[in-house]
């Protein structure tokens, strides 16, 4: 862990671009180049951070073992690892939720007895809450597929415009939880560079305000 300079972990694909505007936003002068590069670590100039881009489920462990001081990860995606760090904002960005979902006619089979998710730790805590006990067949995508096909009576899945369901016939059964983006810390960073990370969490409340604002 560098003393010196922040290392902040951002997950590429759909919260990259939310998320360089909330930085931005937040007075970080990040580089017009920054969203179409093809490099994985960028320094600002005369900026004491860098900037890690790394597959979104990743982000948390590089938080976690330190080789990123702060990061910005979904709540989905920090429920599920169960890693040890701090949760500091709500960035209020990239929101969708989770939910069970299937075909309209398997809402009487309850408890369901298949259900295929990417997301195996979130969905056995939810059935665990219930008192039910499901079969979780993991799957890394496309799982709306597996109650058309059969291999599951349900799926426990990330749900945004809906569009998904709607296309292939299913239907939302329970509301699990509401999902954004999280700004994380790694927790001895934060012991050893608190001034620091404490202005970068005051910046992105600020900023963040600005994105409530409309928002549902
Ligand atoms: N419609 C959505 N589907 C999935 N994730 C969404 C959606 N809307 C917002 N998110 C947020 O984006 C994150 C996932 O981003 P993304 O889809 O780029 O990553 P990924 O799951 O690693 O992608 P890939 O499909 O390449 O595996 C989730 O953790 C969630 O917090
Ligand atoms: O409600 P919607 O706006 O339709 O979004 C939800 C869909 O988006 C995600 O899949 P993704 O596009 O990441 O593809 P995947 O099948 O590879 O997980 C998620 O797993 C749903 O399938």
């Amino acid at each position: 862990m560098n003393e010196s300079i922040l290392t902040i972990a951002m997950p590429k694909g759909r919260i990259f671009g939310d998320a360089c505007r909330l930085l931005r936003n937040a007075g970080f002068r990040l580089p017009e180049t920054f969203e179409t590069t093809r490099k994985l670590i960028l320094e600002l100039d005369s900026e004491p951070f860098r900037f890690i881009l790394a597959k979104p489920v990743d982000v948390p462990t590089y938080v976690e073992y330190g080789a990123a001081d702060l990061g910005i990860a979904g709540k989905d995606v920090l429920l599920e690892s169960g890693r040890d760090v701090y949760e500091m904002v709500d960035l209020g960005i990239s929101k969708c939720h989770m939910a069970v979902a299937g075909k309209p006619n398997h809402r009487s089979r309850n408890p369901f007895l298949k259900i295929a998710t990417k997301y195996p730790n979130i969905a056995s805590n939810f059935y665990r809450r219930r008192g039910e006990q499901v079969d979780l067949i993991a799957l890394n995508g496309s799982i709306e597929l597996a109650p058309i096909i059969g291999l599951a009576d349900a799926i426990v899945d990330i749900v945004s415009t809906g569009q998904t369901l709607k296309e292939n016939g299913l239907v939302e059964f329970d509301r699990l939880l509401d999902i954004s983006s999280r700004l994380i810390v790694n927790p001895v960073s934060y012991r050893l560079k608190k001034n620091l990370i404490d202005q970068i969490v005051e910046k992105m409340i600020k900023a963040t305000e600005g994105t409530k604002i409309g928002m549902d």
